[in-house]
């Protein structure tokens, strides 16, 4: 695999001291390895980092255990200022630039901003310039949250067209079990599909604070292998960790991207959009979408659900009610349903056909990978 962008997701844990406050060591360590990634590999580099309510509970004096939403988006403003000066200072060391980029789940759920964050991000990476990008935990309330960076980095990925995603974590990646819990868990070193086994397997954080644990690892690998990106998951604190991968070495879990993914302004529809509606579709829709390549005609169609306008994104499920794929609708619900009635009455409608266009539908591989 030929790497040229890589988003780096680092967690808190790998950037704090027990206490929770800004570990100058490990950032430092990091942010070596990342100079080197960019000036000895041509990599560029695109930096998820987690921290900022750590970083902002301990400079505050709080107690993380008895911290309210208010104080955590509180503590989160004044901890990204002071991430943001120790990576400003370390990577000025190099000489090289950095930018902050706070993003919301509706962020990347709204076509044109998703489209506006990519092409900064892409003017970015093309001035030489570092972006760090955090979820903007402030404005973040529970709709519109990614609510862990996992899953952030993965659509960061997507919008930046990355080859790769590393993300670092204080274990050094996959095992068969929460090794917290369980000593005879042995590490998982490629993963070429994601089981049912791994889901189970996989728990939730190992740290104070840490959120989302090893689950939202695996829900984020699953959107970058879907997508033709490769995902690796490490220790922060193994020795020369981003080196050793960029020279290939088995470090941590390896997923493997799916030889035949989904690209572009599907994968977005797949992963990035938000669905405001269900289109229901019969068992002859579902046969021709799923095995050929084709646009979902009026024909198929034998239900609507939600409101809607044309150019929204909408589910689409099968006669079993399971959501099997996505797409950008050509009409809103309101003129849907008015079509199914007027087809139910015997009109024929030759010239009002095509629901979905083809090129804007995608169809889900895997149920578990819907970013509902
Ligand atoms: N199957 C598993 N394999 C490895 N780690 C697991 C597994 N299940 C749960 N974990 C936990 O996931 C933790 C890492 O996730 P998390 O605490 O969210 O870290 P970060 O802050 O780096 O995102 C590990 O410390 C580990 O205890
Ligand atoms: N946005 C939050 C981090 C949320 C998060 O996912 O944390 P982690 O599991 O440590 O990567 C912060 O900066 O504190």
């Amino acid at each position: 695999m030929k790497v040229r962008r890589a988003v780096i997701k680092v967690g808190s844990s790998s950037l704090t001291s027990p206490d929770g406050g800004l570990c100058a060591r490990k950032v430092s360590r990091l942010t070596e390895q990342m100079v080197r990634l960019r000036f000895e590999h041509g990599w560029q580099v695109v930096l998820v980092s987690s921290g900022a309510v750590a970083a902002g509970t301990e400079r505050l004096g709080w107690q993380r255990a008895s911290i309210t939403l208010p104080e955590k988006q509180a503590a989160a403003a004044v901890g990204q200022g002071l991430l943001m000066a120790e990576y400003e200072r370390r990577f000025a060391e190099h000489g090289l630039l950095i930018a902050q980029l706070l993003l919301t789940r509706a962020d990347i759920a709204d076509r044109k901003r998703f489209l506006h964050i990519r092409n900064t991000m892409e003017t970015l990476l093309q001035h030489g310039v570092i972006p760090v990008v955090n979820e903007n935990d402030t404005v973040a309330v529970e709709e519109i949250r990614f609510g862990d960076n996992d899953t952030l980095a993965s659509l960061v990925a997507l919008v930046a067209e990355a080859q790769l995603l590393v993300l670092l974590t204080d274990i050094d990646g996959l095992y068969t079990a929460d090794p917290r819990r369980d000593p005879s868990a042995r590490r998982i070193t490629d993963v070429w599909e994601l089981t049912p086994e791994m889901e189970r397997a996989a728990g939730g954080r190992g740290s104070k604070v840490g959120t989302g644990g090893m689950r939202t690892k695996l829900a984020a690998a699953r959107i970058a292998m879907e997508s033709g990106i490769d995902t690796v998951v490490a220790s922060s604190e193994a020795e020369d960790v981003l080196l050793r991968i960029a020279a290939g070495e088995p470090v941590g879990t390896w997923f493997h991207a799916r030889p035949h993914p989904v690209r572009g302004k599907k994968s977005w529809v797949a992963y990035g959009s938000r669905a405001s509606g269900r289109i229901l579709v019969d068992a002859g829709a579902v046969e021709a979408l799923c095995n050929r390549s084709v646009s979902l005609l009026l024909p198929g169609v034998t239900g609507v659900i939600g409101t809607f306008q044309e150019g929204a994104v909408v589910e689409i499920a099968g006669p079993d009610g399971r959501v099997f794929g996505k797409g950008v609708v050509n009409f809103s619900d309101r003129d849907l349903r008015m079509l199914l009635e007027r087809r139910a009455r015997g009109e024929v409608l030759t010239h009002l056909q095509e629901v979905v266009h083809r090129n804007d539908l995608v169809i889900l591989v895997s149920r578990s990978a819907e970013p509902s």
